[in-house]
């Protein structure tokens, strides 16, 4: 309670009053009433009261820097607002930065646009130590479809590390050279901790003792399941019981990214919504599932180019940028690509582990 009550906005005659009678900091007005307020300073009972009410509402606003946390509980809230870059830096824009911590965000799209190598490349770009503007975490990576492949994790490892390295070659800084001396492959691999999930049941259970396993590895700060539709989609009859089991599952991982103040990705897949005069690609697990993340990215074809689009509020337009996979992994798109025919293969390039789908149009409850 340091802050100086002439730092507030009142009238002059006001403010040097309440100084005069010793009312210098928000401590000293902190348990009086208006009316001893008014006595005291010599002003008005209802000079009083605004003044209270100014010096209370600019306080829960946030917008004073009374002491009101300890410096550990500072330093989380300034890690809670991190974000995870995604190394398309367009769509890093529009995300505010990156995949927000503390935050559910589903990537959405069809098969092959990229949702599986924007994860993988997350969880590379978690670890990313500090001083290089990273948060330095680890990755749960639970993984329904089989789609996660070492390998590719690796390539974009490779290209992770390089990048930081040519950023220390180029600064010269000590903190990022030290740095560079933990980020390196074997680290990546062994800091992201995989988990395959091979229906529903397993991939509930996982859920269910994801928050222990959280809080016995403090550094995890990404947890992504690729995908949450795979499960859902196959081998379930009764679309109640789907809702609801969907319902607890958005629950816990809300809860699961507020309380550990990590990011929470999920991969959804589309589905054909067929209306009375058109029929509409959308997101599939249902509408109610729709409000499971904070973030929806859907990731879209337009020819042989991708794009993502973000909504970043119900009652805007969708914010699109392009983005490209290479054998570094997910980028920005740099120029048009000269051969588009090397690109249309790359959008027919099928990993041959992922499981086949049964069915890519169901009914949206
Ligand atoms: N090493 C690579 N270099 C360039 N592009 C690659 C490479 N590896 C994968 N890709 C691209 O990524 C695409 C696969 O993307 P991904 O597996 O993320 O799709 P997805 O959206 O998860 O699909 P699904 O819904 O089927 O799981 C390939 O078709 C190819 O275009």
């Amino acid at each position: 309670m340091q802050r100086e009550v002439g730092s507030f906005p009142l009238a002059p005659s006001v403010r040097a009053k309440l100084i005069a009678a010793g009312f210098s900091t928000l401590q000293d007005v902190a348990d009086v009433t208006a009316t001893e307020l008014a006595r005291e300073a010599g002003i008005s009972e209802d000079s009083a009261v605004k003044v209270l009410q100014i010096l209370r509402r600019e306080t829960q606003s946030g917008t004073s820097v009374t002491l009101k946390h300890t410096a550990l509980e500072l330093l989380e809230q300034e890690q809670a607002q991190a974000s995870i870059i995604t190394f398309c830096s367009a769509l890093d824009e529009v995300l505010g930065g990156g995949v927000p911590l503390t935050q559910v965000t589903e990537i959405c799209g069809p098969p092959g646009v990229g949702k599986t190598q924007l994860c993988m490349q997350l969880a590379v770009d978690v670890q990313i130590p500090e001083c290089f503007g990273g948060v330095d975490g680890e990755t749960v990576y639970i993984d329904t479809e089989n789609g996660f492949l070492v390998e590719r994790l690796v390539d974009i490892a490779n290209a992770c590390v390089l990048h930081c390295s040519l950023i220390t070659q180029a600064h010269q800084q000590d903190d990022q050279k030290i740095a560079m001396q933990r980020f390196t492959l074997n680290n990546i691999l062994s800091q992201t901790h995989y988990f395959s999930c091979q229906n529903c049941a397993e991939l509930l259970a996982q859920i269910l003792v994801l928050s222990d396993f959280i809080a016995q590895n403090t550094k995890i700060k990404l947890v992504i399941i690729d995908s949450i539709a795979f499960p859902f989609r196959h081998s379930f009859d009764d679309l109640s019981l789907r809702t609801r089991l969907l319902n607890m599952v958005a629950q816990q991982l809300i809860n699961i990214a507020s309380q550990h103040k990590i990011a929470v990705v999920l991969t959804n897949q589309m589905t054909t919504r067929i209306g009375s005069s058109e029929s509409l690609l959308v997101p599939a697990l249902g509408e109610s599932w729709g409000h499971a993340a904070t973030n929806r990215i859907i990731l879209h074809w337009e020819g042989v180019q991708r794009f993502a689009a973000l909504n970043k509020a119900s009652n805007q337009k969708d914010v699109t940028v392009q983005f490209q996979i290479t054998h570094k992994g997910f980028r920005d798109v740099q120029a048009v690509e000269p051969n588009s025919a090397k690109t249309n293969s790359a959008k027919s390039e099928i990993n041959p582990r992922k499981r086949p789908r049964e069915h890519d149009q169901e009914h949206q409850p």
